[in-house]
């Protein structure tokens, strides 16, 4: 088997592949049912190659995502089925599920909701992580939310089809922490990768308007109005997107606390805020009698 990964490697990193080892190693190792530990003591052994391993290298040097061609994408813990039609869920994200998580840990019987939940990453790992919470999931897109209901369906997440910018109109304030990564590329920053630009729906990666950011926006605009005095907003964005992210939230009026996150590899990627009450006379307050 050790040629045929050899040749393999060769073959992706022909094509572009930025991890052509790796990519060649989890796809025998998916074919073989295998995990890539196991697979390495196979190869050791003089395993023969699995069948079916050359038309697989030859799909993903068309770069189709690796994803794809496993049907699987692991997220913090959880292992979830993605194929075409739902975002792949990105390394990135999960540090900002991280800040979700770290937030609602603190808190009794949490009510959480994730907004574009794609193929429901962000709310499974929630519901994974923070016991006793209460997790809802919204998608607009048919496609993302039978990715998403096939992956929640034992989580106890409540998956709902909707617009995010009008997401769950009878639970205005009842929230406690609310977490997006919405789309948010502009229409002329087309992605480079061709598993991003040819296989990641349209849907989950254009937020509208001229700097990208009229989705998060509106799932600002969301948070603020599911979320009790003192809730939690936390939306991952771009990097070039963090200051006008942070003027957008400071200039509601709705939020105090606004902070800016980085990455495992350091960029600005993620913003949070704490919710504000309003009182009648327009001068805010974060229920917790300041
Ligand atoms: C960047 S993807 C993120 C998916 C998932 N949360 C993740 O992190 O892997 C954005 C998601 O938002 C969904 N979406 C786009 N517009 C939406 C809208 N107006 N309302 C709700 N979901 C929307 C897309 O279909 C897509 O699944």
């Amino acid at each position: 088997m050790e040629d045929a990964l050899r040749s393999a490697e060769q073959r992706l990193r022909v094509a572009g592949i930025p991890s052509p080892r790796v990519d060649a190693e989890l796809l025998a190792a998916h074919l073989l049912g295998v995990s890539r530990g196991r697979l390495r003591a196979l190869v050791l052994t003089g395993a023969e190659v699995p069948e079916g391993f050359e038309a697989l290298v030859e799909q993903r040097a068309g770069r189709v995502p690796l994803q794809h061609l496993t049907g699987t994408a692991t997220f913090r813990r959880v292992d979830l089925a993605v194929g075409p039609g739902v975002f792949v869920p990105r390394p990135e994200t999960e540090s900002v599920a991280q800040l979700a998580i770290d937030r609602a840990v603190q808190l009794d019987a949490p009510r959480i909701v994730d907004l574009g939940t794609g193929s429901g990453a962000i709310a499974a790992a929630i519901a994974d992580e923070v016991p006793g919470a209460e997790v809802h999931a919204v998608e607009l897109s048919e496609l993302a939310l039978a990715w998403a209901g096939r992956n929640l369906a034992s989580s106890g997440v409540q998956l709902t089809q909707g617009d995010l910018a009008t997401a769950l109109p009878e639970q205005g304030g009842s929230f406690d922490v609310v977490v997006s990564n919405p789309p948010y590329i502009p229409p002329d920053a087309v992605p480079v990768d061709p598993e991003v630009a040819d296989h990641d729906p349209h849907l989950a990666l254009y937020g509208g308007g001229a700097d990208g950011l009229d989705l998060p926006r509106a799932a600002a605009r969301t948070a603020a109005r599911l979320l009790k005095p003192g809730g939690y907003f936390v939306m991952e964005h771009a990097e070039v997107q963090a200051p006008a992210v942070a003027a957008f939230l400071a200039g509601t009026g709705s939020w105090e606390a606004v902070t800016t996150h980085q990455d495992l590899t350091g960029r600005d990627r993620a913003t949070s805020a704490v919710r504000i009450s309003e009182r009648p006379g327009g001068s805010t307050t974060n229920g917790a009698g300041r």
